[in-house]
């Protein structure tokens, strides 16, 4: 009994001590789980001060941007008012610039009609003055007079190279002259030569150039000196020119077709027969003249104007012959209608700058087909359609094989051309404020057919002026353009 006591105190002390130990282990982990558990409060207490810290730091910034904002806020308001009045005054600026370019584009055309009007009346005056007195003044020049106009023949004052010689740039008495040295004389005498010389030196007109003298010892013509070349050079913008705009090519037009008139209404006519570009010349502002009048009867080697091989190749010569009268080259007989002609195809090359060759068909084909636009010489501006459609049409009834289906220069021609002219000269000088796109269909709608075709066209011609002024400004201005 005592034994079992005693084992059952020793089992009793035996659980009491595993109690104790396990306690004490359980109580040796929590230690170590505390330990943790404050360590990390520490480090989180550290990240909370650190947080706290930028927290103040960021409130810190946030109260000195916002104490700036009222500043930059207006420094903004003010920089956008900059903004504004820099804008405004750059709107106004460029408004200001283009009315004096259109300022600008405006003196400039008048200026070049009221050249073209003294260079007309000049003359015309000159003209009735020689009339008047019966006989033009004319030249009889030596070979020496010669020699020295042109630099002893310095090669590089020659300007030119036709069927009929060489032309040489002059200076003589005080002028500059154009002189023409013609081959040698074949058939023709030395009298024959200066009686010739002198009937061709009486035909004048402000659209001939005028033939100042001759030499004969050299079988050479001196003429007025054109200091703008020949149409063809300036349809072909060939030694850097700058292209023709309508407005002049219209006037050319209407030249040419007033010289030939004058012509045609000698007694007994004198046909020009030569006609084609490179006989137009242009002078001061680009006022033309026809030049090589009557030179094949003093040419030995031309009777048939595409027989004279020797100077040219056969592009040229088929250049050439697209202005020759077909009934011409047909029967040998040539008659103003033969100028009609060849004043057709000019007319049509002024009208769209394309190539002689098959340009008849070509236009024709444009009209036919509603296409006209297409061949239009773009180059000389924005061409007035209903107008140029008109000269077309006009042009192509020049070119008519048959001579007696091409029209009369006065009555058919000259009265298209004049009005046109004229109307181009008003509208340079008409002050027409009230030009709108609304005025422009006006002007469009009353143009063709009315009796107040005059007024209108004058009006459309004005617009249609205003109108191209954005081409014009970017073309240099033939009508004050120096090119010599
Ligand atoms: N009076 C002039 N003023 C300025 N240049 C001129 C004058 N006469 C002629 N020329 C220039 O010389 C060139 C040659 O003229 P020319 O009349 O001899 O030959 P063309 O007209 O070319 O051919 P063709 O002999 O078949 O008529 C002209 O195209 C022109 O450029």
């Amino acid at each position: 009994m005592e034994s079992v006591k005693r084992w059952k105190a020793e089992e009793d002390a035996m659980e009491a001590v595993r109690k104790a130990k396990a306690s004490e282990s359980l109580c040796t982990k929590e230690m170590i789980q505390r330990k943790e558990m404050e360590e990390m409060l520490e480090r989180k207490k550290q990240e909370v001060e650190t947080m706290k810290n930028q927290r103040d730091e960021l409130t810190k910034e946030l109260r000195m941007v916002q104490d700036q904002r009222p500043i930059l806020e207006s420094q903004m308001v003010k920089s956008n008012c900059t903004v504004k009045e820099l804008e405004d005054k750059i709107i106004s600026a460029v408004e200001l610039l283009i009315s004096f370019k259109e300022k600008r584009d405006e003196l400039r055309i008048e200026h070049g009609n009221a050249i073209r009007k003294v260079e007309g009346l000049r003359n015309l005056v000159e003209w009735k003055a020689t009339t008047r007195l019966g006989k033009p003044q004319f030249f009889a020049l030596t070979f020496s007079e010669i020699n020295d106009a042109t630099n002893n023949f310095d090669p590089s004052w020659k300007i030119g190279e036709g069927s009929h010689g060489s032309v040489y740039k002059g200076f003589l008495r005080h002028m500059h002259v154009a002189i023409k040295m013609l081959p040698s004389y074949g058939c023709q005498g030395h009298l024959e030569f200066q009686h010739e010389v002198e009937v061709l030196s009486r035909v004048r007109h402000p659209n001939l150039t005028t033939l100042i003298g001759t030499c004969p010892e050299s079988r050479s013509l001196i003429y007025e000196y054109l200091k703008n070349g020949n149409l063809e050079d300036c349809l072909a913008c060939r030694k850097n020119t700058s292209p023709l705009p309508w407005q002049t090519r219209i006037h050319i037009a209407a030249e040419i077709c007033s010289a030939l008139i004058f012509l045609h209404s000698n007694k007994p006519y004198i046909v020009h027969g030569n006609l084609k570009p490179t006989n137009v010349l242009l002078g001061t502002n680009f006022v033309s003249k026809l030049s090589d009048l009557g030179i094949s009867r003093l040419s030995p080697q031309d009777e048939n104007p595409t027989n004279s091989s020797t100077l040219y190749n056969n592009t040229n010569l088929k250049d050439r012959s697209a202005y020759i009268d077909p009934e011409y080259l047909k029967t040998g007989e040539m008659t103003p209608k033969s100028d009609v002609y060849s004043f057709g195809v000019i007319l049509l090359r002024l009208l769209t700058g394309r190539p002689v060759l098959g340009i008849v068909k070509n236009v024709k084909c444009a009209l036919e087909k509603a296409n006209f636009n297409s061949v239009l010489d773009f180059l000389a501006g924005e061409w007035p359609l209903e107008q140029a459609k008109q000269l077309a049409h006009l042009a192509l009834r020049c070119c008519e094989e048959n001579r007696l289906n091409r029209p009369d220069l006065v009555s058919d021609v000259w009265s298209v051309l004049e009005p046109m002219k004229t109307c181009i000269a008003s509208a340079s000088t008409m002050n027409f404020e009230g030009a709108s796109s609304g005025s422009l269909s006006f002007c469009l709608s009353h143009f063709s057919g009315s009796d107040e075709r005059s007024t209108h066209s004058c009006r459309w011609f004005h617009v249609r002026s205003r109108c191209n002024k954005r081409m014009v400004e970017q073309r240099p201005q033939h009508f004050t353009h120096d090119k010599s």
